[in-house]
């Protein structure tokens, strides 16, 4: 039985209308945490800190005033957005999202709301603008990260404990929603706003703002996508409302995680978004990377992979250098990941769950013609490939991408196929592209 709600979902099932479909279309974002925290990198009165570097404020208990003073410091020298675009591009990143502001409060553009700006430092440009011109002028798509919690803000509140609690966050709520209303007007061409930080109480109390902050932003921005992780229902309850619906235009709860390839295909019902780091768990730039394990190119290849193999988006972080630069093992792994995109981006842009079940060898995807991708990471001593089609579907054709070579196709039983290995093994992870046929009469596999 339903349960009457003002607050819940406002869309039933995926949207379908042409900004949606380029937003599942790119499926390969890159994340930038730029912030004051990459100037202390992770250190703080000569103690190296090995939480998040984005976390120094709280790791180090840093009083606000005094976190904010490195505003003083900010001052990227080597900043060249059209550097980070080209950077971007060649990665094969289809959009970008950037740290409008984080849980700190420093805003990368110069809003009125707050003293807190680039706007009062020594570099005093308008980094974001800079950005979004950039990434826009390379055909790359522009989203915002925002933390509605701002640790700068004396209105700021965890939870609702009193009159006073309420008068300041309402107060708070209006200065979130000045700096929504002030991003989406100086920065028309932001695709999507990917909200963070509202997991506190004062928030889940406040389910009706993060209603209203959604349907604010798309009547200025039409087609604006917005993600589960700001939505709040009547009942508090978040990113799923009180009838199970999902709220926002897609989920955003994988965090450094993914839903497993059996157990978790629930998720292949609604649009979906993870985000990842390449160390543990470091989104702003932290100084010492050895204090945890950094993932390689192909590890990171293999996470998009899986993502879009159940139909969702994958979005790679990386944290800019103080200076404006990048470290050079993200300059690396960014290179990596577009020269593998370059090879293989066919069964990655504008794919989506194939419907058949995962097998070791790797992952499948299917693209808009019907065409099934097998991306394998895996390579069996066996020397074949098993698939399994879904019932009425079966496999005409096998072949390798690049090369074109045709592999085997020797049906082993009902709905069971060996495909055989390339002749000269590729020296990464390879796809095949499989021309399969469904019986008449098939029902729709594909949703
Ligand atoms: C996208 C990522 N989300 C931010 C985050 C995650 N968390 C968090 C908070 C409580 C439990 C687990 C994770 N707090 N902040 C990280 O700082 C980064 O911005």
């Amino acid at each position: 039985k339903e349960i009457p709600l003002k607050y819940g979902a406002t869309n039933d099932g995926k949207r379908q209308d042409p900004a949606m479909q380029k937003f599942r279309d790119n499926r390969l974002g890159a994340f930038i945490h730029w912030g004051l925290y990459a100037i202390p990198g992770g250190e703080w009165n000569g103690k190296v800190y090995g939480g998040a570097a984005e976390w120094l404020k709280s790791w180090a208990k840093v009083p606000a005033d005094e976190w904010l003073k490195l505003m003083d410091q900010w001052n990227p020298t080597k900043f060249d957005a059209k550097k980070w675009a080209k950077m971007a591009k060649e990665m094969g990143a289809k959009y970008v999202k950037i740290t409008t502001k984080h849980h700190e409060g420093f805003c990368l553009w110069p809003s009125k709301y707050s003293k807190y700006t680039v706007a009062n430092t020594p570099y005093k440009k308008d980094v974001l603008g800079e950005m979004v011109k950039a990434y826009n002028d390379e055909g790359i798509d522009v989203h915002f990260y925002f933390s509605v919690m701002d640790w700068s803000h004396p209105d700021y509140r965890y939870s609702i404990k009193s009159e006073e609690d309420s008068i300041a966050f309402s107060r708070f709520l209006e200065f979130t929603d000045n700096q929504l209303k002030e991003l989406a007007t100086r920065y028309p061409t932001v695709k999507d706003f990917w909200f963070d930080g509202t997991w506190d109480a004062s928030i889940k109390k406040n389910g009706w703002w993060t209603a209203h902050a959604e349907q604010m932003l798309k009547e200025m921005l039409p087609g604006v996508t917005i993600n589960s992780r700001l939505r709040a229902d009547d009942n508090g309850k978040r990113h799923f409302d009180s009838n199970g619906r999902l709220m926002g235009d897609y989920e955003s709860g994988y965090e450094r995680r993914l839903p497993d390839p059996v157990k978790d295909l629930k998720v292949t019902q609604w649009d979906w978004e993870a985000c990842m780091t390449i160390p543990e768990n470091q989104w702003g730039y932290h100084k010492d990377w050895s204090l945890s394990y950094v993932k390689t190119p192909i590890e990171v290849i293999d996470r998009i992979v899986h993502a879009v193999s159940m139909g969702g988006n994958m979005v790679v972080n990386f944290g800019p250098q103080a200076d404006g630069d990048f470290r050079p093992e993200e300059k690396a792994l960014a290179t990596a990941i577009g020269k593998w995109m370059h090879r293989y981006g066919e069964a990655v842009y504008a794919c989506d769950y194939a419907g058949f079940d995962k097998q070791d060898w790797g992952y499948y995807t299917r693209g808009k013609n019907g065409e099934v991708y097998m991306i394998v990471f895996n390579q069996p001593y066996s020397e074949r490939l098993v698939v399994k089609t879904p019932k009425g579907i079966s496999v005409e054709k096998a072949a390798l991408l690049g090369t074109g070579e045709e592999m085997n196709v020797v049906e082993t039983a009902r709905n069971e196929y060996n495909i055989s290995i390339p002749e000269k093994s590729p020296d990464e992870p390879y796809v095949i592209r499989l021309k399969v046929r469904a019986a008449k009469g098939t029902k729709g596999i594909y949703r």
